[in-house]
This record gives C-alpha cells, sequence and structure tokens, in this order.
C-alpha cells in the first residue's frame, strides 16, 4: 500500500469566500474513500483540483497525485435523445486515444470486460439515447472502467437509483477496486452503504476534512437526505 493522493495545507477560496482551509490528508492507491459533506462543503472543489493537479501536472503544489490512469465519472449528465451510439461504441471511446478508428484484441477485451462488470452485457447494442438513467450512469461508468484506471473517480455516481440499484452498484465498484487493487473516490451523498462496502470516509465540514475508517463513520457525518425526505412527506 503506498499513498496515491496527498494533500499538504490545501486551501481553496472563491473570492473572499474560504472553502477550505489547510487541508491535510493522503490516500492509499488501492481502497475506496467515500467524500462526504454538505450541499456545499467543497467536495466538488476539492475532487476538481485534485483531477487538475493530477492531469496538468500544473496544479496546486499541494497536492500530490501518484497514479498512472485515472478516470473520472461527472455528475449525472444526459446527452439528449439525438446521441447517436450505442452503449458498446460510447463504452469503446473511453479508450480510443491513440488516434486510430479501431481497437485492438486487447482493447476490445477491457471493452466487453467494462460492459459486464456493470451487467450491460445484454445491453450492448442499445443506443445509449434509449437506455434509462440507471442504464446511462452505468454507461459511463463501464466507459471510465474500460480505461482500467488506477485512480477513480466517482461524482454522485448513485444520485439517479434507487436504493436496490444503488446496492447493485456499491457491489459492483467495489468488486472492480478489490480485483484490481485501484483507488476509487467516490462522492456520495447517500451514506446508508459505506460503513459496512468502504474502507475510508473524508468527511468535508466547516471548512476541513476529517480522515477515518469507514466502519467508524460519526452519526454527524451520516447523511440528512433521508430526513428532510422524511419532513417533505
Ligand atoms: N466558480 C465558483 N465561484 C464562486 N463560488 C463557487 C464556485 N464554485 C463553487 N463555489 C462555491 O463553493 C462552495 C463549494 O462548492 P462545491 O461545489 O465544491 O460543493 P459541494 O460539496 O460539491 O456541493 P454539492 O453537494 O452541492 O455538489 C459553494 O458554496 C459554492 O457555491
Amino acid at each position: 500500500m503506498t499513498e496515491q493522493i496527498q494533500v499538504r495545507h490545501f486551501q481553496a477560496a472563491f473570492g473572499k469566500k474560504i472553502i477550505l482551509k489547510d487541508l491535510s490528508f493522503s490516500l492509499p492507491n488501492d481502497q475506496l474513500t467515500v467524500v462526504l459533506g454538505e450541499n456545499g462543503a467543497g467536495k466538488t472543489t476539492l475532487i476538481r483540483a485534485i483531477l487538475q493537479a493530477a492531469l496538468t501536472k500544473k496544479g496546486d503544489a499541494a497536492i500530490q497525485v501518484n497514479a498512472q490512469k485515472i478516470a473520472y465519472v461527472p455528475q449525472f449528465r444526459d446527452l439528449g435523445a439525438d446521441y447517436p451510439l450505442s452503449i458498446q461504441a460510447f463504452v469503446s471511446l473511453g479508450i480510443r486515444d491513440h488516434g486510430l478508428p479501431w481497437l485492438s484484441k486487447k482493447e476490445k477485451k477491457a471493452v466487453q470486460d467494462a460492459l459486464q462488470r456493470v451487467d450491460l452485457t445484454e445491453l450492448a447494442d442499445l443506443p445509449l439515447a434509449k437506455a434509462s438513467g440507471g442504464q446511462k450512469q452505468r454507461a459511463y461508468i463501464a466507459q471510465a472502467l474500460a480505461k482500467q484506471p488506477d485512480l477513480l473517480i466517482l461524482d454522485e455516481p448513485t444520485s439517479a437509483l434507487d436504493s436496490q440499484h444503488t446496492r447493485a452498484l456499491v457491489q459492483q465498484i467495489r468488486q472492480v477496486q478489490q480485483d484490481w487493487q485501484i483507488g476509487v473516490l467516490w462522492i456520495s451523498h447517500d451514506t446508508t452503504w459505506v460503513r459496512k462496502s468502504a474502507d475510508n470516509f473524508l468527511w468535508l465540514h466547516d471548512q476541513t476534512a476529517s480522515l477515518g475508517v469507514a466502519k467508524d463513520l460519526p452519526v454527524e457525518a451520516e447523511s440528512k437526505h433521508q430526513e428532510e425526505v422524511k419532513h417533505v412527506f
């Protein structure tokens, strides 16, 4: 186990508004860490800074990322009813980065493996535009998995899913993470599965971050979302 992400005295502000102050933590390269925090706590701001540091190599000097291949799945977006590609072709786009219009045998296998890992093999030929919200979300994740990353960053991948599909996705991602021994950073508002299925939590609150073992997630860090829903109804 080595450190994959190191953050030392990181600070983020928009104008005079300080979002995160003097953040320091490190994350290993083979564990699943859930990033928690209320709306506006700075989760996306932190992930963006980590991605910038990793991809441009000129990001914030306070952040070091030690990963060869990073895959990032942003919050759910609908590509629209006119999107022309099948799920399989869309997933293939994730790795067609060598400029050639075809895939090698190895790349084809990576695409099939990615589809199978999120249970989309039978829907491979379905136009992405015709897929349900949950199927689209899994296609986005399959596209990221096809890259076979050593760091996978997911921004609220379960926001469009009911609890049964959330549980299934958690299991699928956990399986990939353990099979490949990769680092996963998972932003989530749903904390119901964290104690059982994650390694660590990174809880952003009061401009700072608390890192801990997932099974010891403090009650205060649990999502208030379900309570809010109860109040509404
Ligand atoms: N470009 C920007 N300019 C000014 N303020 C910003 C900008 N981006 C984010 N903020 C502010 O920074 C704070 C943190 O935003 P961020 O999106 O990182 O929070 P979050 O924890 O991801 O929230 P959510 O759970 O709602 O997605 C918020 O108060 C937000 O309004």
